[in-house]
């Protein structure tokens, strides 16, 4: 059960700064998120030191190798204090290694699955090779069918897809989203998009935010008003 959906995206280098930002947003989420900018600066003595502020943690470092080196790697981060309670693949390293990781997570994590990035349109997904009479949210349907088949419990999707998600595995299935901005927001890199409102009433079970609270003025305040503008829609 998710009681908070916001997940703040600490993507710096600097663990003070880290920190920092984990005291001030923990008033109005449910998770903090460290990606590859923190981890492979900081290492597992920042991850602890940040987890240490008391939000759970997802660790966004999305392995995509072969499947005993994807689940040993696995091992290691979940040897982490304390553990992510999320955690994180590539759907596209194929079932061999979703069920090698789900195998290795084995039920300590919420292990999710990345689906097609929220920074690719359909015609950078066709440009990268994926067929092009489908479009990336059939792709991403598929792919979250697959990984619900190999043991996931989870993906990553934007929130135009998670109908699609959804529909292909199952209510429960959890839906994490990116690609969040709230309607004035800089859309930065970000392609398929929506609001924090929109996202949830799409069906979104976590927000992943990240720049519009961590590049705000006073991130506390972007916080608040985010958890304020979808206090309404979350109740349902
Ligand atoms: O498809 C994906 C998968 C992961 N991300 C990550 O989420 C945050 C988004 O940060 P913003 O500043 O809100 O854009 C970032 O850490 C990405 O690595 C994603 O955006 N899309």
């Amino acid at each position: 059960m998710i009681k908070n959906p916001i997940c703040v995206a600490l993507d710096t280098p600097d663990v003070a700064r880290a920190q920092e930002l984990a005291r001030l947003v923990k008033p109005y989420a449910g998770y903090a998120k460290l990606g590859m900018e923190f981890f492979y600066a900081a290492g597992p003595k920042g991850y602890e030191t940040v987890a240490k502020e008391g939000l759970p943690i997802f660790l966004d470092l999305k392995l995509h190798d072969i499947p005993n080196t994807v689940a040993y790697g696995l091992r290691s981060l979940m040897r982490l204090d304390p553990a992510p309670a999320i955690i994180n693949i590539h759907t596209t390293g194929g079932a061999d290694m979703m069920r090698a990781a789900a195998e290795a997570v084995d039920g300590r994590a919420i292990l999710i699955g990345v689906t097609i990035l929220t920074s690719l349109a359909d015609a950078d997904i066709h440009a990268a090779g994926f067929a092009k009479d489908l479009s990336g949210r059939d792709h991403a349907a598929a792919l979250a069918r697959l990984a619900r088949q190999c043991g996931l419990d989870g993906v990553v999707c934007s929130a135009p897809d998670v109908r699609a998600v959804k529909q292909a595995t199952a209510r429960d299935f959890v839906t994490v989203v990116p690609g969040i901005r709230p309607a004035d927001a800089a859309v930065q890199d970000q392609k398929r998009i929506a609001t924090p409102r929109s996202a949830l009433d799409e069906g979104a079970d976590i927000l992943v935010i990240g720049r519009p609270i961590t590049g705000a003025a006073d991130p506390a305040v972007a916080a608040h008003d985010i958890a304020r503008s979808i206090e309404a829609s979350h109740a349902h």
